[in-house]
Order: C-alpha cells, then sequence, then structure tokens
C-alpha cells in the first residue's frame, strides 16, 4: 500500500435520509497506519455522525465525497463487511441485547471476522484461551464473561467490555466514541492503559480514532494529531498540544479565526 494510507476522507457531505440540511459539510481526513487521531468540537458537530457514517450506519445518506479504506471504496460495503475489513466502532451508548451471555456475543464477533477471512471459526474452549489474556490486560473479572450483554454493567463495565471487544477483533481502525465519557479518575486511567497495551500487542499497526471532549485521556493516549470539528467541518487541525489550548480556551476563538 502507498504510504500506509488506511482511511482518506475527502469533501464528505451527509445528511439523514430525509432531511434537507447537512450535517457533515465537506470533511477531509487522511488517518494513515499506526496513527492516532483524537477529534473534538462542540455538542453536535458532528462527530458521532462521522464515526458512524464510517462504519456503515444506513440511517445516514452520503450525498458527495468519499471515504476510501485501503483503496477500497467503503461506501459500496455493508456495516458487517466494514467491521469485517478491519473498522471498529465502540459506541457512545452501547446497546444492551437481551438474554445474550458475553462470552457467545463475542465469539460470535470473533467468528464472523474469522469466517470473512475464510478462517475456521473457533471452538468454545480454544476461545477462552484467546480471551482470558485481553480480559486481564484489562482487568476485568472473568465472571464478567457469563453476564448477559451489557445488562446491569455500569457505565464503567461497559466502557471496559468495549474496549476488550477492540482487544479481540484486534481492528486496523479503532473508533473510540467519547470511551472516557462517564469514567471515574481510576477507571480512565485503567481504560487508557489497556489501549496503548492493545496497540503495542496488536498485529497491525492499528490506527485510532477517539472522539472525546476532554483532554485528560489525551495526556495518557497522546494523539499524533487533534481535529477540531465545527459545524460538519473540520476548522483546525493541530498536535497534541492544541487539546491545552481547547481546555483553556474553548471552541469559539477557533470558530472566529
Ligand atoms: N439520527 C439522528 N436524528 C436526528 N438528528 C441527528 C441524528 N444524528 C445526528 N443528528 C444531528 O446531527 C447533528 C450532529 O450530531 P452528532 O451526534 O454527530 O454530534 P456530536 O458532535 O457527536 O455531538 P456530541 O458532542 O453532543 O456527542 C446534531 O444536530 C444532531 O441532532
Amino acid at each position: 500500500m502507498k504510504d500506509n494510507s488506511l482511511l482518506q476522507i475527502k469533501n464528505l457531505h451527509v445528511k439523514l435520509a430525509n432531511a434537507e440540511e447537512y450535517i457533515l459539510n465537506g470533511i477531509n481526513l487522511n488517518v494513515k497506519q499506526g496513527e492516532i487521531h483524537a477529534i473534538m468540537g462542540p455538542n453536535g458537530s458532528g462527530k458521532s455522525t462521522l464515526s458512524k457514517v464510517i462504519a456503515g450506519h444506513n440511517l445516514y445518506k452520503v450525498v458527495k465525497g468519499e471515504i476510501r479504506f485501503e483503496e477500497k471504496n467503503l461506501l459500496d460495503y455493508t456495516i458487517e463487511d466494514r467491521a469485517n475489513l478491519g473498522i471498529f466502532l465502540a459506541f457512545q451508548y452501547p446497546l444492551e441485547i437481551a438474554g445474550v451471555n458475553n462470552i457467545d456475543f463475542l465469539r460470535l464477533a470473533y467468528n464472523s471476522k474469522l469466517k470473512f477471512n475464510q478462517t475456521n471459526p473457533v471452538d468454545p474452549l480454544k476461545f477462552l484461551e484467546i480471551v482470558y489474556p485481553k480480559l486481564k490486560l484489562i482487568g476485568l473479572d472473568e465472571s464478567f464473561l457469563h453476564r448477559k450483554v451489557n445488562e446491569g454493567f455500569s457505565g464503567g463495565e461497559k466502557k471496559k467490555n468495549e474496549i476488550l471487544q477492540m482487544a479481540l477483533l484486534d481492528s486496523k481502525l479503532a473508533i473510540l466514541d467519547e470511551t472516557d465519557s462517564g469514567l471515574d479518575i481510576d477507571a480512565l486511567k485503567d481504560i487508557s492503559n489497556a489501549i496503548k497495551s492493545i496497540l503495542k500487542m496488536s498485529q497491525f499497526k492499528q490506527s485510532i480514532i477517539i472522539i472525546t471532549h476532554y483532554q485528560r485521556i489525551l495526556n495518557y493516549i497522546q494523539p499524533d494529531y487533534i481535529h477540531v470539528m465545527y459545524k460538519g467541518k473540520i476548522i483546525k487541525t493541530g498536535d497534541a498540544s492544541l487539546a491545552n489550548q481547547l481546555e483553556s480556551r474553548g471552541y469559539e476563538w477557533i470558530a472566529s479565526e
């Protein structure tokens, strides 16, 4: 692949299927293999929409522009196939799936990816061998595997479960949408350290897009770039120090530049 390019977004314009107004108004973003990009910006500026459009949610209509992933036209792929190609999206408010054990859910996701890559599924015992070290890494108890998916999980546990999924699926691009919201100080540190370990263990040089309102997580997971999204556009890109400026000055100064 030329110059390690992983994700290329060009002039992306998006609206809801039946709406007039654009939510995304010409996004340009390039993510190379191994890079960490943070996206910040005021409420309602389009950050989550961008992540869902990359992942392939069909609620949104791409009116103009393109998204390429490893040179492939991502817009031709379904949400499942995008996941199988190596795009992982951790949801802002993880869904509760009634009645399904976490371990079965995780194995299903894992096997679906193997199938896509024409590899045989792993049996339940082999899967335990795969999942245990990841559990340990994230600081989760084994009992966590036998609970129903997200039912009664605390906010922090849901986030940790997302990171467990990220570790298991070992995607090429992980999009973490407000993984840090609602975490206590220790949990934030644990999750940040787990993410860093996952990056080290990854068989790919994994890339991350991390959407956040807070500088704190970026102190642990140092991004290569910070983008500020405003009214559906990236209006500024800087290095990790931009988070400090945003923390002290807010967003208005950029919007009026
Ligand atoms: N499914 C939807 N139905 C209606 N409006 C939507 C939908 N998805 C996005 N929007 C609108 O698009 C705009 C951008 O929303 P989005 O959630 O992408 O913003 P955000 O930057 O992630 O916000 P926050 O920081 O508050 O999470 C908002 O005005 C939102 O109301």
